[in-house]
């Protein structure tokens, strides 16, 4: 029996948590992808979701997003149930996602507008924003260029762009800087700290725990789809660095050369 939005569990709302998870869940044959997850993000963090491969940190997210419906459990952003009124949520949140596809056959302008667009404003507004974001984004010079013929980490930062043209009060990104080089990766760590600073709460997914431990205030672990860790990431990582701790938590770490056949000398 489904265990979405049953009335009787949705947390009260506290004015202070942008997102609330609780108890979710999500299977995939017999496979348990997210295995009943709480997690509350406070308003204004930039919050870290960390864990390894196959943890379960997208299909969280894209349940959290109103992507993926869950088997069990309750979302709510801001203290909107995602999947009671998931139109009033979507609103409030842009969303990164890590390997869904766009309309690439589109220029990066038309794509970004046609997103404002989408998300209900004026054309003269999505256009001016368009403009903004792609200068921010420092595409301005590509924007007449077919997003199918963009790199990865251009095809990364126009999805970016996307995600935040309506003005979300929350922004979920999955993986935001694979592929993204060096100095674009600085200048949308230096956007994204601004966006909470003008009090924006931003949630990322990723593996690089040094960029976790230097960008985000918070951080939750996750592991078989399960939070084995959450908080501030100074109170997660402890004495240690958060790369160490996440390998205490998370195991499966092998020591050992490889086998024979890879060794030359
Ligand atoms: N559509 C799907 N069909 C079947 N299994 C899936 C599907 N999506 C995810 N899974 C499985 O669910 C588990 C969690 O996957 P998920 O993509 O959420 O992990 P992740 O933490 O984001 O991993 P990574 O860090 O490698 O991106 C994995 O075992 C994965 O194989």
């Amino acid at each position: 029996m489904s265990r979405v939005n049953a009335a009787s569990e949705l947390p009260p709302h506290d004015p202070g948590t942008a997102l609330s998870i609780r108890n979710l869940h999500k299977s995939f044959g017999s496979k348990a992808a997210v295995d009943g997850i709480d997690l509350d993000v406070p308003s204004g963090s930039f919050y870290g979701l960390v864990g390894p491969n196959g943890a379960g940190k997208t299909t969280t997210l894209s349940m959290a997003t109103g992507l993926l419906r869950p088997d069990g459990g309750q979302v709510s952003i801001h203290g909107v149930d995602v999947w009671r009124d998931p139109i009033a949520a979507k609103s409030m949140v842009g969303v990164l996602s890590d390997g869904v596809r766009l309309f690439d056959r589109l220029t990066g302008t038309q794509l970004v507008e046609y997103a404002g667009l989408l998300s209900g404003m004026d054309r003269p507004t999505a256009t001016q924003r368009t403009a903004d974001l792609l200068k921010l984004l420092d595409l301005e010079k590509d924007g007449g260029t077919l997003v199918v013929d963009y790199s990865a980490g251009m095809t990364k930062k126009i999805a970016l762009a996307c995600a935040m043209v309506h003005a979300p009060r929350l922004l979920v990104l999955d993986e935001p800087f694979e592929s993204v080089d060096p100095v674009s990766a600085a200048n949308i760590r230096d956007i994204l700290a601004g966006f909470v600073r003008g009090g924006g709460t931003v949630i990322v997914s990723s593996h690089v725990m040094d960029l976790v431990q230097r960008m985000c205030d918070h951080v939750a672990v996750i592991t078989a789809g399960r939070v084995v860790a959450s908080g501030t990431v100074d109170d997660v990582r402890g004495a240690s660095t958060l790369e160490d701790r996440f390998v205490e938590l998370v195991g499966g770490r092998r020591v050992g050369e490889g086998p024979e056949w890879l060794q030359h000398s």
